[in-house]
């Protein structure tokens, strides 16, 4: 883009008289204190804008030395109800040989040149003459600004008019939610925080005044953290957790139906809002905070700033803004609280559903209670440090870490992080190293085998559905047939590493899993960038979590009845409770078991998704050594990984190094149990001594002594978990995950991993689940 030669300003040096007239009587509302004498219709003209509500106008511009001021004019020019400009200002810019001519030029050509918008007086007039409004940090009443320079924020902030000045009466005008209907021109955003993240933009488009555009290009920018990305490009495919800055959704313009017409102001308050929390997502963003950068020129920035309220309860909301571990401040104007009857609610599991769920119902005023199997809270979150590094027997990693919620609540509690390397070095089952080209190549034909699989699946039926590994191994062949290429013995071998691999990933063998809806999750928008490593676990999240929160452990639920008014829940040591709604959170193992009774049974429909939907096995095996024997030949990567000979037996396919202290060595590895019961029947012992039998053959040039200590998971036989995380097994789709969603009779809900279609598996969809029935248990009391 082409540079014009200077910044303009749009300063005008007669425009001072006036400004000073109306600074100086800041109580005087000019267009309302109107002389008998100019009330004479022929000394005054009232706004020909047929819709304009305003009185008796006056000039703001006060540019032209023949300005009208509040007298007469051939014409005024409507900018809003409450501010016009006359048609002698108007000339003295537009008109070649006038003096205000050459800065209006140059203007015209910055707005050309950065923005999309016609570039005309009245545009002029707005970006650079109207005069800025502020509120008043003592008295709270609205003053009219004069002055040319644009106002930083903290001007607006330590705003204090020093008068006891009763309120200028064109503020109540403006406060009505009609202004914008009655604007004929929009007024940009100056200094937005959001503009040096939206550069690719127009910023006219983004409500941000094309103006700012060389001022900010010669500023240092800010920058947000590297897991918040909290707009997406307008060339790349949506990510959860963003927004598209130049536009509003569906959601937005049925919440904002007022300023449909006016999208780019409705861009420019949400992205400042979203951009603000995103600098500090440490803390809770309120009005207070906000408001300051709300900086636009004219009388709609109280209407903005009045508006902000419903904005910040918006995004908060919809989890843009003010989500993680923050609490709702105290003093905040808005109360997220719809409570205001006598509510109860049982939540039935302290896993991180169950806490996200109590929680936010705690949040809203909502008394909660949490009964809880085990002695602690985390479910499937166990951590154990008894090896001197923290081993997460379940979840220890975050899959996708930008804009997670996890994620971002690991930055908020200053829980350290590490950033899993892609680095993961393969050894055959001999020790030999798997040549770099030929894992690549073989990556990407495993990869490009799925792709095939994802083509083939759009327009089958769930009655066509197969097991991914046949339809794979069906594909495979096909490529083989149609390409006339042979694969090496080592490279059909080294597939079943990355089969193995996506065992773990999926939580059962493909056997099992459905080709048709496998990642069916995938067709949501899922969070994007790299996975992340918790080195000393979840357990801050959990403590802060459950801060102050009502939790009676070793109460496992046996039964819940909810026919009558209120719910009965009875534990199994005899204890019975009452609520209005019981939230059960105990995963789909559980479920299956029928180690709840529920009365009146569950519905049909419920019970078959329960039944169809597959509850994952997969194991941890952990064990410490007394060397560091693999890091040589691993060249000290967190990640290696083993190419499994047997087709049938994909175990220990991935070793993760958790040493981080000197002397302490761990290794962590995994298996998908295909067969519980003759997992049941192996010992701790066993399955250590295959492990590490197969690290023999691995490192042959190592001794690899026995541990000195392991953990052997048993997820699968745990009667509070009964499995390790679900899947999609053939013949079934997500839907699922939404029969077992699915509340009954407005008193009976269901979260946790198992219910959450589009973020299915993990801590990161159990969390969600949680926040979305303490959600629609709000939603349904304030009703
Ligand atoms: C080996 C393994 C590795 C994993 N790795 C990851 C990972 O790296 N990243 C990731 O995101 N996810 C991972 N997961 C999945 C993740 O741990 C789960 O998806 C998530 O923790 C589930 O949370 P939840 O609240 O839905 O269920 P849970 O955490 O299981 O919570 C349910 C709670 O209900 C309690 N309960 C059960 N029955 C009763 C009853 N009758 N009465 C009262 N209480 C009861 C349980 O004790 C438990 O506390 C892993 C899981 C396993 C097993």
């Amino acid at each position: 883009m082409a540079s014009p030669s200077k910044r303009v300003s749009g300063r005008v040096q007669k425009r001072k008289i006036f400004a000073d007239e109306i600074e100086s009587t800041p109580t005087k509302e000019p267009a309302l204190a109107i002389s008998p004498a100019a009330k004479d219709p022929v000394k005054r003209r009232k706004c020909d804008n047929a819709a304009c509500r305003g009185n008796w106008p006056i000039c703001f511009a006060c540019a032209s030395e023949k300005c009208c001021g509040r007298g007469y004019t051939s014409r005024w020019y409507h900018v809003s109800p409450a501010e016009h400009f006359c048609n002698e200002c108007f000339e003295f810019f537009y008109r070649s040989h006038k003096e205000g001519y050459s800065t209006y030029a140059a203007w015209k050509t910055v707005w050309s040149t950065y923005g999309t918008t016609e570039a005309s007086i009245r545009v002029y007039m707005a970006d650079n003459l109207l005069p800025y409004w502020a509120q008043c940090n003592k008295c709270q009443k609205w003053r009219q600004i004069s002055g040319d320079t644009t106002p930083v924020a903290d001007f607006f902030r330590l705003y204090t008019c020093g008068t006891s000045a009763s309120g200028i009466k064109r503020v109540d005008l403006i406060r009505e939610k009609m202004l914008l209907r009655f604007m004929s021109c929009t007024t940009y955003m100056k200094s937005s925080p959001a503009w040096p993240f939206l550069t690719a933009y127009f910023p006219d488009k983004l409500g941000m005044s094309p103006t700012d555009y060389e001022v900010f290009s010669e500023t240092k920018s800010p920058v947000f953290h590297p897991y918040l990305h909290p707009f997406s490009s307008y060339d790349e495919p949506e990510v959860a957790g963003s927004v598209p800055p130049d536009r509003m959704d569906s959601e937005e313009m049925a919440e904002f139906s007022e300023m449909c017409s006016f999208i780019p102001m409705y861009l420019a308050i949400r992205n400042i809002c979203i951009t603000l929390w995103n600098l500090n997502y440490k803390e809770w963003l309120t009005k207070e905070k906000c408001a300051p950068h709300i900086i636009c020129r004219g009388i709609c920035r109280v209407y903005y700033i009045g508006m902000l309220d419903r904005f910040l309860q918006y995004l908060t909301h919809r989890r843009l803004i003010n989500y993680g571990l923050l609490s709702f401040p105290s003093h905040v104007s808005w109360k997220p609280c719809v409570a205001d009857k006598e509510v109860s609610v049982i939540v039935v599991g302290a896993g991180i559903a169950g806490l996200s769920a109590a929680r936010e119902l705690l949040q809203r005023g909502i008394r909660v209670k949490v009964l809880e199997a085990r002695d602690n809270t985390g479910g499937r979150i166990q951590e154990d440090n008894t090896m001197g590094v923290c081993v997460g027997r379940g979840a220890q990693m975050i899959s996708g870490c930008t804009n997670n919620p996890i994620a971002i609540m690991c930055l908020q509690a200053g829980i350290p992080v590490k950033e899993m390397s892609e680095k993961c070095n393969l050894f055959m089952e001999d020790g030999s190293p798997v040549p770099e080209d030929m894992d690549r190549r073989m990556d990407f034909h495993f990869n490009a085998i799925l792709d095939t699989i994802a083509e083939w699946r759009k327009n089958k039926e769930l009655s066509q559905d197969i097991s991914l590994l046949s339809k794979f191994k069906e594909m495979h062949q096909q490529f083989l047939d149609e390409s006339q290429l042979t694969f090496t013995q080592d490279e059909e071998t080294l597939l079943n590493f990355y089969i193995g691999n996506l065992e773990y990933a999926c939580g059962s063998s493909l056997k099992s899993l459905s080709s048709k809806n496998w990642d069916q999750n995938e067709e949501y928008p899922q969070f994007s960038g790299g996975n992340i490593f918790l080195p000393k676990g979840f357990a801050k999240i959990l403590l802060s979590l459950s801060n102050g929160m009502d939790i009676e452990y070793n109460k496992q639920v046996s039964e819940i009845s909810y026919d009558g008014d209120s719910c009965r829940i009875c534990t199994v040591n005899g204890k019975t409770y009452e609520a209005n709604k019981v939230i059960v959170t105990v995963p789909l193992g559980v479920l299956k078991n029928e180690d709840i009774a529920f009365s009146p049974s569950l519905p049909e429909w419920k019970t078959a998704a329960i039944r169809s939907l597959g509850s994952g096995t997969v194991e941890k095996v952990v064990m410490r050594f007394e060397s560091p024997f693999w890091r040589e030949k691993t060249q000290h990567a967190d990640i290696f990984g083993h190419v499994p000979s047997e087709n049938s037996k994909r175990d220990f396919t991935v070793f993760y190094d958790l040493s981080k202290v000197e002397g302490v060595y761990v290794l962590m590895t995994h298996l998908t149990v295909d067969c519980v019961e003759s997992f049941r029947q192996k010992t701790d012992d066993d399955i250590v001594a295959t492990c590490v039998d197969l690290l023999k053959s691995l490192f042959p040039d190592q001794t690899v002594s026995k541990p000195s200590q392991y953990i052997v998971t048993r997820w699968c036989c745990d009667k509070f978990a009964r499995m390790s995380y679900s899947y999609i097994p053939v013949g079934v789709s997500g839907e699922a995950y939404d029969h077992i969603e699915q509340e009954l009779d407005d008193k009976l809900y269901f979260a946790g991993e198992a219910t959450n279609r589009k973020y299915p598996q993990s801590v990161l969809g159990a969390y969600l689940s949680g926040l979305r029935e303490a959600q629609k248990i709000n939603n349904s009391v304030g009703d």
